[in-house]
């Protein structure tokens, strides 16, 4: 495992960084050493050979004192307007101290909703790797004066992984204000003890973490732990450590051990298998019998109609759709060849029966394997 994590620090060519709030934050404003501190770090990385985007938290944080406010406000209007403000000062810092070693940044604001559609992610894509290849540095944040629930990331951690699948990163570092993931939540239990390498993430190891975050962090060790999912399911690493922990990115690279290292599948996704499992949002779920369950899973087939038991929601063509078992667990994401209405039709039916029920036969599978991202444990 430890050769492991050598070998992939060694070979990252392409690496984004998330900092969490609680990590840029001091006395409820923005701590303008560690900007400077992880801005320094990122430099010499960039220096060393390597593409690096930052995903960084702490607009709301950052707005707080300027807003004359001693906590985050409890109604989403007003934090809106506390991230807005506080955003500006955020990208002002960061702005300010790359400027100490010559570096120019690039502000990105998402919404969930913008990476949702293929063409924007693609956008999205486009944009990042333009920035890249003018060495500058892009710095992504949720556009959260914007974001209400619906269209929403949820939380940066969960943007930092979409934002790692999106450009195909090498490694995924997560600075936050704890030193790695314990076996149990540290606060509350004193023998907690730390955790260095994570293999597979299996539902005991999410039962470790506690959703609730420190004071001004959103989502908690559990959202990074699915974070690490996500990333590790597509073929990248992830790193949960300490970002106050003193030059902590350059020991990384360095081969000292910080923290929590997630170890990877050994193949990496598609970027267009990751879009459909881990950015698109699903309209609806189809759910199939055992065999389809084992054809999927263990034989590597697409889905037909014969094996569709049930059909929730209303979808058209195209449509990303949740796969679910018998028992209601998701096994992935795919994108379907017919709309909810027909599935309802030919679902229980031979491939050779669709014509007979639709007059017309354009596919045999209703979800085709290049077109299904299989997200569950037992796929291996
Ligand atoms: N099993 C665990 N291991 C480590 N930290 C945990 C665990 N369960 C809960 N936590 C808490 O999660 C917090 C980090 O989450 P959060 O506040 O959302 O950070 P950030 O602002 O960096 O995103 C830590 O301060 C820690 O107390
Ligand atoms: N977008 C918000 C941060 C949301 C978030 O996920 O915070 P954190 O858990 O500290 O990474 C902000 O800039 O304040």
């Amino acid at each position: 495992m430890k050769n492991r994590r050598l070998s992939c620090l060694k070979s990252a060519r392409r690496i984004v960084v998330k900092v969490g709030s609680n990590v840029l934050t001091r006395d409820n404003s923005l701590n303008l050493e560690v900007v400077y501190a992880i801005s320094r770090q990122i430099s010499h990385l960039i220096d060393s050979g390597l593409e690096v985007i930052l995903v960084s938290s702490g607009a709301v944080a950052a707005g707080l004192k300027r807003m004359g406010l001693s906590r985050r406000p409890d109604a989403l209007p007003m934090r809106q307007a506390v991230a807005a403000v506080g955003q500006a000062r955020l990208i002002m810092a960061y702005e300010r101290a790359f400027e100490e070693y010559d570096r120019k940044v690039a502000q990105i604001l998402l919404t969930g909703d913008g990476l949702n559609q293929r063409k924007r992610y693609l956008n999205a894509r486009h944009t990042l790797h333009s920035l890249l290849s003018c060495h500058i540095i892009p710095i992504i944040n949720e556009n959260d004066t914007v974001s209400v629930e619906e269209i929403k990331f949820g939380d940066n951690d969960n943007l930092s992984a979409i934002i790692a699948l999106l450009v195909n990163a090498d490694l995924l570092i997560n600075l936050t204000d704890i030193d790695g993931l314990y076996d149990k939540d540290p606060r509350t239990a004193t023998d907690a003890r730390l955790i260095p390498f994570v293999d597979t993430i299996r539902r005991d190891i999410e039962q470790f973490a506690s959703s609730i975050p420190g004071t001004l962090g959103t989502g908690g060790m559990l959202s990074k732990i699915r974070a690490a999912r996500k990333v590790n399911t597509a073929g990248i690493p992830m790193i949960i450590a300490q970002g106050s922990q003193p030059d902590i990115l350059l020991k990384l690279f360095a081969g000292e051990e910080y923290g929590t290292f997630f170890i990877p599948k050994s193949h990496k996704l598609t970027n267009r298998k990751c879009w459909i499992g881990f950015t698109a949002k699903p309209k609806g779920e189809v759910r199939i019998d055992d065999g389809a369950v084992r054809a999927i899973l263990r034989k590597g087939k697409s889905i037909l109609p014969i094996g569709i038991t049930q059909v929730e929601g209303e979808f058209g063509v195209g449509a990303p759709v949740e796969l679910k078992n018998g028992t209601g667990q998701v096994l992935g994401i795919g994108l379907v060849n017919y709309s909810a209405t027909d599935i309802r039709r030919i679902m229980g039916v031979h491939t050779s029966d669709i014509r007979a029920r639709l007059g017309e036969n354009p596919y045999d599978e209703v979800i085709h394997r290049d077109n299904l991202t299989i997200t569950a444990e037992e796929a291996g």
